[in-house]
């Protein structure tokens, strides 16, 4: 692990650098406290930093798993067995299983070290490419002098640069749309407080934490039009897992009147998962809810469940924001015709 100071700022801090002949990735798990480096030099640490979440964030993980191939044709280590410890590495988000099956595509088609590195370029541009559209599309649909609820991080560390729902609200600020941003903290691992917290307090967004459980006092008291979040998967009818907490919000929403936002790239749409009750949703080690910042908080002995995403029916959301255009009161239907082969 190396230590290294930020050159970028604001909305072109980027998490995820490919560095020729290894990879350089901005330790998540220590933000924002320090600002530290994981240097991946081959495919089993890329797949160790995915699954210790060093690298988080479904766009993230696709791209970084992208350059994890690079670096096992580059050391001549078995392609198909790289392919299959990446693709373990987390169940939920789609966008690691999209990536790898693009660059087996090209693996498949007789591509070298030098033509697969074109091919995880490629997806990490296009990442940033659909960030940026998904942001004016989405900031569209909000109303001007708006305050805007997000949940867990989706922003420049989540992807290529910019975000999916961050990006929406970046987009948003610039336009005078989003006044201002509520943040929940994202038990328990912390994504709103560590991670969009220091996104936005960098980019001078002016923004609020909560405790996730403030959140329907919150819309209750009718401080914010919209709920705006990423996505892990999205099913054929418009199901999306995201982070644990999701699902709570958009109920609350829909009970108070505040509209439901879902901003993801085509990667994380999986047309081959006809629903949500398919999608598998990631279980993590208990020792993520019995401790905070490795300290334990509950008696020894004690038990937890902590199951990492939740399922969020396309029937409480309003509207999914893909490069593709914006899919409003989503249904099987409608998702067909924007994503069918
Ligand atoms: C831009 S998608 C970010 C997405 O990733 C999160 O999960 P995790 O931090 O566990 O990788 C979460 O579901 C976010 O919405």
């Amino acid at each position: 692990m190396t230590s290294a100071s930020l050159t970028q700022t604001h909305d072109s801090i980027r998490a995820v650098q490919w560095c020729g002949d290894y990879l350089r990735l901005l330790d998540q798990r220590l933000l924002p406290a320090e600002e530290q480096w994981l240097d991946c030099h081959d495919a089993e640490a890329v797949t160790q930093a995915i699954q210790d979440l060093a690298v988080r964030g479904a766009p993230a993980i696709g791209i970084a798993a992208a350059w994890g191939v690079v670096l096992a044709a580059q050391r001549g280590t078995h392609l198909d067995q790289a392919l299959a410890q990446l693709r373990a590495a987390r169940p939920t988000a789609v966008n690691l299983m999209w990536a790898l099956d693009r660059m087996k595509a090209r693996i498949d088609a007789g591509a070298d070290a030098a033509a697969l590195e074109r091919e995880a370029q490629a997806i990490q541009d296009e990442d940033l490419a659909a960030n940026r559209h998904m942001g004016e599309l989405g900031a569209a649909l909000i109303e001007p002098g708006s305050s805007v609820m997000t949940h867990c991080n989706t922003g420049s560390l989540a992807t290529s640069g910019y975000g999916t729902a961050l990006g929406v609200i970046r987009a948003g600020v610039t336009a005078g749309r989003i006044l201002h941003v509520y943040a929940g903290e994202t038990r328990p691992w912390q994504q709103g407080a560590r991670l969009t917290m220091w996104e936005l307090v960098r980019d001078g967004i002016p923004a609020k934490l909560i405790a996730d459980s403030a959140a329907s006092h919150l819309m209750k008291a009718g401080e914010v039009k919209w709920v705006i979040v990423g996505a892990d998967r999205i099913a054929a009818n418009g199901d999306t897992a995201n982070k644990i907490g999701t699902y709570q919000l958009a109920i609350a929403a829909r009970h108070h009147g505040v509209k439901f936002m879902v901003v993801a790239p085509s990667s994380t749409v999986d047309m081959a998962t006809a629903s949500g009750d398919d999608i598998e949703i990631e279980l993590r080690d208990a020792a993520e809810l019995l401790s905070v910042a490795g300290r334990r908080t509950v008696i020894e002995g004690a038990q937890a469940w902590n199951p990492v995403f939740d399922v969020t029916p396309a029937s409480l959301i309003d509207a999914i924001v893909t490069e593709r255009g914006v899919i409003e009161q989503p249904s099987a239907e409608r998702m067909r015709a924007v994503f069918a082969a």
